[in-house]
């Protein structure tokens, strides 16, 4: 039986980035119980606040994101931590080496149904700098030294990265370990799969218009490929089943506010599974450049994304480039 831990020995990872990952699992197991517990434990429902980003939260989007944050903040390694629930980064110990980078919930609108949600972490270096300040966080996804996703489903799974390819475990229910379930998982690069809210439709701008219509068009269009849709609305759930069995996963720009770039986030959703896809051999783009080459400006940040099989994702670029 191969655990977390012998996984980051074999991969030869310091300590100290052990820790702080351990430190982010342990947590994600205590989410995990909450899920199953569910209506039995009060979880569920929506809470009285809205976030940052004006989203009305969810009763355990609050609750993952503050025992994340407390967790973390006892954890020695970590310097601080910056949530998609959070206002404002939150200093942690003097001492830590890292950044963690959280979206606590990931697909919230799945938790009261009983379907998929996750926990999304990205793990940055601190570089000695000041953890409270929003610039410490400001480092593109080429620094994350691991990225992964916690998944909360039939079975509760973890899909990580620490520079050295992709490996997914599943937690034993009866030891509560993380067991190694795939080792190096690696995306297929062509597909006949895709994945948007096509209620969106009508706010696309006109390379994604185009772009799906095609796709649509089946056989008799210019892809000649019949392809098959399937919309989870959690994007952990996207990127797993992508991991599986290929596909592309788009979340593209729109009209509805213009002035935001798309509805998914830069740093705590963007770069770590950009990350995940690009050490499965896959591709994630923004639809000009590679997302974890974007140099970010805002912690909140929003990114148009469009990731998953290579061969796909290039077709979509090149509607783009076009
Ligand atoms: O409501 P929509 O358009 O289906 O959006 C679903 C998308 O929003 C998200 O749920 C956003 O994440 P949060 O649940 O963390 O806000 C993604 O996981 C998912 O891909
Ligand atoms: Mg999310
Ligand atoms: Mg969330």
């Amino acid at each position: 039986m191969q655990t977390v831990q012998t996984i980051l020995e074999k991969h030869r990872v310091s300590d100290s980035l052990a820790q702080a990952i351990h430190c982010v699992l342990d947590c994600s197991k205590e989410i995990s119980v909450l899920l199953q517990k569910g209506a039995m434990a009060g979880v569920l429902g929506s809470a009285e606040n809205e976030n940052v980003q004006g989203e009305t939260q969810k009763k355990l989007d609050v609750i993952s994101n503050d025992l994340l944050k407390e967790r973390l903040a006892e954890c020695p390694v970590v310097a601080g931590i910056a949530s998609e629930e959070e206002d404002l980064p939150v200093a942690a110990n003097e001492d830590g080496q890292y950044l963690v980078i959280y979206d606590p919930l990931d697909g919230s609108s799945n938790i009261d149904i009983n379907v998929t949600v996750g926990t999304i972490f990205s793990i940055l270096p601190s570089r000695g700098e000041d953890p409270s300040k929003e610039a410490t966080y400001l480092q593109n996804g080429r620094q994350q030294v691991a990225a992964g996703y916690v998944l909360y489903g039939p079975a509760t799974m973890l899909v990580m990265s620490t520079g050295k390819g992709v490996d997914i475990f599943t937690l034993d229910p009866t030891s509560n370990e993380f067991v190694l379930t795939q080792e190096q998982v690696q995306i297929t690069p062509s597909t006949k799969e895709f994945a948007i809210n096509m209620s969106n439709q009508r706010f696309w701008a006109e390379p994604v218009q185009t772009y799906v219509s095609d796709l649509l068009a089946g056989e008799e269009g210019p892809l000649a490929k019949r392809y098959n849709m399937r919309w989870i609305a959690a994007m952990v759930a996207e990127v797993h089943r992508i991991l599986n069995r290929g596909g592309i996963f788009m979340y593209p720009w729109d009209n509805r506010e213009p002035n935001k770039p798309g509805k998914l986030r830069l740093m705590y959703e963007g770069n770590p599974m950009s990350m995940l896809v690009e050490q499965a051999g896959g591709l994630s783009v923004n639809g000009e450049i590679n997302i974890m080459d974007i140099e970010p400006e805002k912690i909140h940040q929003r990114v148009p994304v469009f990731l998953g099989s290579k061969e796909e994702v290039e077709k979509a670029l090149s509607y783009h480039k076009a």
